[in-house]
């Protein structure tokens, strides 16, 4: 085998899961080669991580593991000739493409499909795999040292990873959201915009780390800031007004309706 990762589709996600394996020495970077289809994107990862790159996929999935990265709208293009490629075992990240439609498009390779998340970036980010019949211990542990290497990792039954998608897979774009939103109310009261941001995110970061650190139940922490008459159960009351609870359980749900549909 040429290589020992092949990632096929180099953009925001491919180059979030490159990043962590180069970082924390998972692979070389000569052990690494992506392909992609823009050559001021290859040119840039092979600059910045000394991987080896190409248009060809062809070339990429000369690999133990071939990593799929594209859009699942590019996926039909990006898969011709490569179910006769040496790789034994294909890692998919794509949004609502099921494993049944992987096998169909890759007969006998073990396969494993994982959904990450963008944080990965930093190595805090939270991925959970499922795999196919033919995958063995050997391969899931190849995929769980890709995704150690950007994070946390979960494994759950097939039929859960478009709510994963919907959950975590989107996720960060909605506490991004709510981040912005709590800056701006920060900003309405009268606060400098960087410092609103910065007391924003880190109320975030420092609320998640609390609830990680204690096993406290949300609900518990929220009963702790909550004084009797006091500044906080009177921002709880607007959002329960505005149906905050409502409308992330149905955000939830409108992306795992969206990774079904994109799995059809
Ligand atoms: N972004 C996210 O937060 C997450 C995304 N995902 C999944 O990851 C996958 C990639 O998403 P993301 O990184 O955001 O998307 P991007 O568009 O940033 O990356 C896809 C890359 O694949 C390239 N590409 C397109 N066609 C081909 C082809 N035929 N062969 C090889 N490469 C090709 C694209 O090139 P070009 O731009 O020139 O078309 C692009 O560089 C998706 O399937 C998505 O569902 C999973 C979890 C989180
Ligand atoms: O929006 C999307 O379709 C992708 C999948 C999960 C996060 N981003």
């Amino acid at each position: 085998m040429k290589f020992q990762l092949g990632l096929v589709g180099g953009g925001v996600m491919g180059e979030a899961i490159l990043s962590r394996l180069i970082a924390s020495n998972a692979y070389l970077p000569s052990d690494i080669c992506v392909s992609d289809p823009m050559p001021e994107r290859r040119d840039l990862l092979a600059k910045k991580y000394g991987v080896q790159v190409t248009p060809n996929n062809l070339v990429a999935a000369e690999a133990e593991i071939m990593l799929l990265a594209v859009k699942p709208q590019s996926l039909n293009a990006a898969a011709i000739g490569l179910a006769d490629s040496p790789a034994p075992c294909v890692v998919s990240i794509l949004a609502g493409v099921t494993l049944a439609q992987l096998e169909a498009m890759f007969p006998s390779k073990a396969i494993i499909r994982a959904m990450p998340n963008t944080p990965a970036q930093v190595g805090a980010g939270v991925t959970a795999i499922a795999a196919n019949a033919l995958a063995t211990s050997e391969h899931l542990g190849l995929a769980r040292k890709i995704f150690s290497a950007v994070g946390t990792v979960v494994e759950v039954a097939e039929s859960l990873m478009n709510a994963v998608t919907g959950l975590s897979g989107s996720g960060p774009a909605y506490v991004a959201v709510m981040i912005e939103a709590m800056a701006d109310g920060g900003v309405a009261a009268g606060l400098p915009r960087a410092i609103a941001l910065q007391l924003a995110t880190q109320t975030v970061l420092g609320t998640a780390q609390l609830i990680t650190e204690t096993k406290l139940h949300p609900a518990q922490l929220k009963d702790q800031v909550t004084s009797p008459a006091g500044t906080t159960i009177a921002a709880i009351a607007q959002l329960e007004k505005a149906g905050l609870r409502s409308a992330m359980i149905e955000a939830v749900l409108a992306a795992t309706r969206r990774a079904d549909e994109l799995g059809k």
